[in-house]
């Protein structure tokens, strides 16, 4: 396993390094002492999965504020998703700056994306299915969420979604 810096604070790429032999591949996805030596979490008090049928399904931006912030460790578990995290953090260097980085089932790589920073996700597949490790507990009181074509960010995603709830729709301008 292998933490990759990305160009937002924090924001990390997990590849998995999978070992190969006649039986198929073996990989270390997660190490919590590799995760601990880098300053990250390493207490994942609830996992989520969403299951995506629909091809440029787009869930997010999402985060939840104050005390309940949360950092996740996101993975797709079949097919392929274009995953984003904004920096919403002001002190940050990154503040309104995005990265995207293509989660890939076949590759098992995955995004840590820490707290202060919303999380969404575009299905590149029909069927894309995604896991992802919270590091807090969910709290609905405090969860909330920026727009995924907010001109505040001008994430360029690699389609518009084709489908996307009402909520996720419906954020508010970033303020
Ligand atoms: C997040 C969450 C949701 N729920 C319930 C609330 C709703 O009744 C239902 C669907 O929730 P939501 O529409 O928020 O699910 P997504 O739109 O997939 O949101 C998630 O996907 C985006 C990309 C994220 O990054 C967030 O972590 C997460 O909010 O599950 C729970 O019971 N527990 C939870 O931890």
């Amino acid at each position: 396993m292998k933490l990759v810096p990305t160009e937002l604070p924090g924001v990390m790429v997990v590849e998995a390094e999978p070992v190969g032999d006649e039986r198929g591949l073996f990989a270390r996805v997660y190490d919590a002492d590799a995760f601990a030596a880098a300053g990250l979490p390493t207490d994942w008090p609830q996992c989520n999965l969403s299951w995506n049928p629909v091809r440029h399904t787009l869930r997010g931006m999402h985060f939840q504020t104050g005390e309940a912030a949360e950092p996740k460790l996101v993975r797709c578990t079949r097919g392929r998703v274009f995953d984003v995290a904004v920096d919403l953090r002001p002190a940050s260097p990154g503040f309104r700056r995005w990265v995207g980085v293509e989660l890939d089932a076949d590759r098992r790589n995955a995004l840590y994306v820490p707290p202060g920073c919303a999380h969404g996700f575009l299905t590149l597949t029909q069927e894309a299915e995604v896991l992802y490790m919270m590091g807090a507990r969910y709290r609905p009181e405090a969860a909330s969420g920026v727009r995924w074509n907010d001109p505040a960010f001008a994430i360029a995603w690699p389609a518009a979604p084709a489908l996307i709830g009402p909520r996720d729709a419906s954020w508010p301008d970033f303020g």
